[in-house]
């Protein structure tokens, strides 16, 4: 039986601004995005009885219509007809609702998977256009790489390749949600935004300490306020050797940006020892 194995990477946020609010209540926003080495496992396979079938390896995790890959692939079913099964082998390593787009990748890897699949010959545009439908950040995580995300996040401006560098994640065991982060914040309580532009030239000479300079999340003005936990751990970042420290997304997982390979792996050991996060983890960035 053919088989379809995909990896769905994380993303991070090099900057967040938010630049409005719509009238639907959605912001327009202002990122730098970078695709991250930590990835769910998506394995695909067409079976014969007409169902969309999900299996996950965490066990809180919905498999029916609130996950996003099953949204997807019924989405998929009825716009090109589709009577045979799928059968979908979701193996989730992205910590949930942690500001690392794991939903929105496990998402966009269904639209690519459901293509080759069934050979339905969408275009990329054509993916990111449904993948808008069911997530801000789905067209992102379809381009991946180094990218300027604009509008809701739907219009997307690729980059030259990030610098190479050691990336620690760290999530501290709390929970907030994109909903309740965007309707929290004050855009008239801003008093430091990130400078997109000098980052953006930074990205362009690849100079890794001008991006981590000029780096910055305005979503953090919610967050850090009721958990200062994410304020500790850039601190602890900071004074363990990363050249930049931030939240990201709307949180709550913070990440450092490392040159130095056995310093990024000295800190991680240091936040799990000493119970700061919950989930750690040290990879590289990617760039397609
Ligand atoms: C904050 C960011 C930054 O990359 O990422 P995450 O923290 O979710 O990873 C994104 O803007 C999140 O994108 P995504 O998580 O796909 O958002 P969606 O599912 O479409 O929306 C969840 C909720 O967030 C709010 N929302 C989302 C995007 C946006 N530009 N403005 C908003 O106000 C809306 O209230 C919406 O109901
Ligand atoms: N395949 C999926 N993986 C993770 N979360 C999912 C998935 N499908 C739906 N969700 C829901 O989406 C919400 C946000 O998920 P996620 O994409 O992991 O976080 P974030 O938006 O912070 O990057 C969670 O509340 C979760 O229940």
């Amino acid at each position: 039986m053919y088989r379809i194995n995909i990896r769905a990477r994380a993303k991070i946020n090099i900057s967040l601004d938010v630049i409005g609010k719509r009238q639907d209540g959605y912001h327009e926003v202002k990122m730098i995005m970078q695709t991250i080495n930590l990835y769910d496992k998506i394995n695909m396979k067409k079976i014969r009885k007409d169902e969309i079938k999900i299996q996950t390896n965490l066990a809180f995790l919905p498999v029916d219509d609130r996950n996003l890959v099953y949204k997807v692939v019924k989405h998929l079913k009825e716009k090109y007809s589709i009577k045979t099964g799928v059968f979908i082998d979701l193996y989730k390593v992205i910590p949930v609702a942690a500001g690392l787009a794991g939903g929105s990748s496990d998402a966009a890897a269904t639209l690519v998977g459901m293509n080759r699949l069934f050979n339905l010959r969408m275009t990329m545009n054509e993916m990111m256009e449904i993948g808008t439908m069911f997530g801000a950040d789905i067209p992102y995580c379809l381009l991946r790489g180094t990218a300027l995300s604009e509008g809701i996040g739907e219009k997307l401006t690729p980059l030259k390749r990030f610098p190479n560098a050691y990336v620690v994640i760290a999530k501290p065991n709390i929970n907030v949600s994109t909903g309740y982060v965007y309707s929290n914040l004050d855009l008239n309580d801003i008093d430091a935004r990130p400078d997109t532009d000098e980052i953006i030239n930074g990205i362009n000479k690849g100079d890794l300490h001008h991006i981590c300079l000029n780096m910055g999340n305005i979503l953090e003005t919610v967050t850090t306020k009721k958990y200062p936990i994410i304020n500790e751990i850039k601190r602890c970042m900071m004074e363990n050797g990363a050249i930049g420290s931030l939240m990201t997304g709307s949180g709550p997982s913070v990440f450092g940006i490392f040159d130095d390979k056995r310093k990024a792996y000295n800190l991680a050991h240091k936040l799990k020892v000493n119970n700061i996060a919950k989930f750690v983890y040290t990879t590289t960035i990617f760039n397609s």
